[in-house]
């Protein structure tokens, strides 16, 4: 396929392409003409221009969430699950044009943004269906003549703020849960992919989710995140972003004391245990690090294997890489796409630097083969220490480091040397090292002999620097309901009460 120079020309519905915030039911520009240019890391082209909305206007997105709060959250869960799953349909029937404008935008190849887009619609399915479960308790009384329980009900607004590598389900994960609890939405993307979230407000639009139910505000993320923080109508905040974001952003909430969810920065260890075939641990092994291009905040960050087996896992590991291929992700059968921009490769180049300088090893990753500005190749790093960058920061890139381990006790505790906690992997056969590396890795999600580990019903999240709260799954509602205990006295002999 031929990159176009107008986005809007590649898709089957125009439409979808917006270069508008949406607030209150309108595609709205900046009312102080200020506006930012979003770029495809992948040739650099400007796609379009998005407005930076002032002051005012993210107040009257305020506004508008909370006046429509009043009638989204009168709905019985039942209609307010008729109209998600009208927009999980809608989404899905533009996955083509979807993915196209997640390609352009983010870079990741076609048939991974395909699969987000899956992804991102599987997300308003569950939670459609959860919000219908949104269960009270009844509570046996201590009190006589009493009636005790709880009721759920929705927070109020809740400002949603996304990170560009997954520019879609991000936002899905979060809205969908929100919505369906009787929440409003205020969404406010990164601005390196605002595409993919105007294209679904044009979505919910067109599935009858009323004006002011889901808006999307952009601007300055400083300027516009401290806002909906300081605002008090706002109730809730969800954040995905770096730990550096995320610690922020719970800072300026401080002073509503809102509902705060974070999901922040991983870097996940990658343990090879001393049983496995090396052949099928380096191979799962590049499957978690490189995907998304190592913008994953799942990515195999610190690949930790048994010294008896390191040797053939590195040459496993190697020729796997080579096999990997490079460039637009829009063009043919590409494996990795570009980083989001320059500073993303730059930052790359300095990480293996330090490594280099620090004493790893270079196995391979000729950084003369990319195929443009914003692209970096594959590298393989062996030798990596915890003095390192690449061990001790998010490299967020395709840049893997491989450290051998002589036993259990010791790889457990390089694997939790870090201040994140967001996944494990664990590749081994051995059932009692299995669950003795469960219990001990202080992380909030651990994938054991599976690259794959999330999904709608799972809960998402991690402990430690990586974030507070859970994302999906049957808790994932809950962050955005609010507890109401009630006694219901004076009501003469209660039963069993
Ligand atoms: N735990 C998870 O579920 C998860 C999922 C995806 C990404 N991530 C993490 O996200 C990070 C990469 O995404 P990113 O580079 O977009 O993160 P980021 O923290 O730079 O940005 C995230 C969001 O915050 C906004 N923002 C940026 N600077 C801000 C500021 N000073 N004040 C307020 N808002 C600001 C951005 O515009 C964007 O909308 C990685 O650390 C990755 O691990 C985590
Ligand atoms: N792959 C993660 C997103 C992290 O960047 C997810 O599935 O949520």
């Amino acid at each position: 396929m031929k990159l176009a120079r107008t986005l809007s020309t590649m898709l089957d519905d125009p439409r979808l392409f917006r270069q508008y915030a949406y607030v209150d039911g309108q595609w709205t520009h900046g009312d102080g003409g200020r506006e930012e240019a979003v770029f495809d890391p992948a040739t650099g082209e400007a796609l379009g221009h998005i407005p930076w909305l002032e002051a005012h206007q993210i107040r009257a997105a305020v506004d508008a969430a909370d006046a429509a709060f009043v009638h989204w959250r009168a709905l019985r869960a039942d209609e307010r699950c008729e109209r998600l799953l009208a927009w999980h349909d809608l989404i899905l029937a533009n996955r083509e044009d979807l993915a196209i404008i997640m390609t352009l935008e983010q870079g990741k190849p076609l048939p991974d943004a395909r699969g987000e887009v899956e992804y991102g619609a599987s997300f308003v399915r569950w939670f459609a269906e959860e919000g219908k479960r949104t269960f009270g308790e009844t509570i046996p009384s201590h009190i006589p003549s009493a009636a005790l329980g709880t009721l759920k009900e929705p927070l109020g607004i809740a400002a949603l703020i996304t990170p560009w590598n997954f520019p879609l389900a991000m936002i899905t994960r979060k809205a969908a849960a929100a919505l369906a609890a009787g929440c409003t939405v205020i969404v406010k993307p990164a601005g390196e992919t605002p595409f993919s979230a105007l294209a679904l407000a044009e979505l919910a639009e067109r599935a009858g989710i009323p004006a002011g139910v889901f808006n999307v505000v952009l601007g300055e993320p400083a300027e516009v995140s401290k806002l909906l923080c300081a605002e008090e109508r706002v109730k809730a905040l969800s954040f995905t972003g770096s730990t550096r974001v995320g610690r922020l952003l719970l800072e300026q909430s401080a002073a509503t004391v809102k509902r705060v969810s974070l999901e922040l920065g991983g870097n996940a260890p990658f343990i090879v245990g001393p049983d496995m075939d090396p052949k099928e641990a380096a191979f799962a092994a590049v499957a978690a690090k490189f995907q998304t291009a190592g913008q994953d905040c799942l990515a195999a960050n610190r690949i930790l294997v048994h010294e008896s087996i390191h040797d053939a896992f590195v040459e496993h590991f190697a020729e796997r890489m080579a096999a990997l291929t490079v460039g637009n992700g829009l063009e043919g059968e590409v494996d990795l796409g570009p980083l989001i921009h320059r500073q993303a490769v730059d930052k790359a180049a300095a990480i293996v630097d330090d490594a280099l300088s620090r004493g790893a090893t270079l196995v391979a990753g000729d950084q003369s083969a990319a195929p443009g500005a914003n692209f970096f190749m594959p590298v393989l790093l062996t030798g990596v220490t915890p003095q390192m960058k690449v061990w001790r920061e998010e490299n967020f890139a395709p840049v893997a480091g491989v450290t051998a381990y002589a036993d259990d006790e010791e790889v457990i505790a390089m694997a939790n040397d870090t201040e994140y906690g967001l996944a494990a992997y664990v590749y081994t056969h051995d059932i009692r090292r299995i669950w003795k590396l469960l219990r001990a890795l202080e992380y909030g999600m651990v994938s054991v002999n599976s690259v794959k580990m999330t999904g709608p019903p799972v809960p998402f999240g991690g402990v430690k620097q990586s974030g507070l709260g859970r994302e999906g799954g049957i808790t994932g509602i809950d962050e955005y309901l609010e507890t109401k205990y009630y006694c219901l006295g004076g009501l003469g002999s209660v039963s069993g009460s």
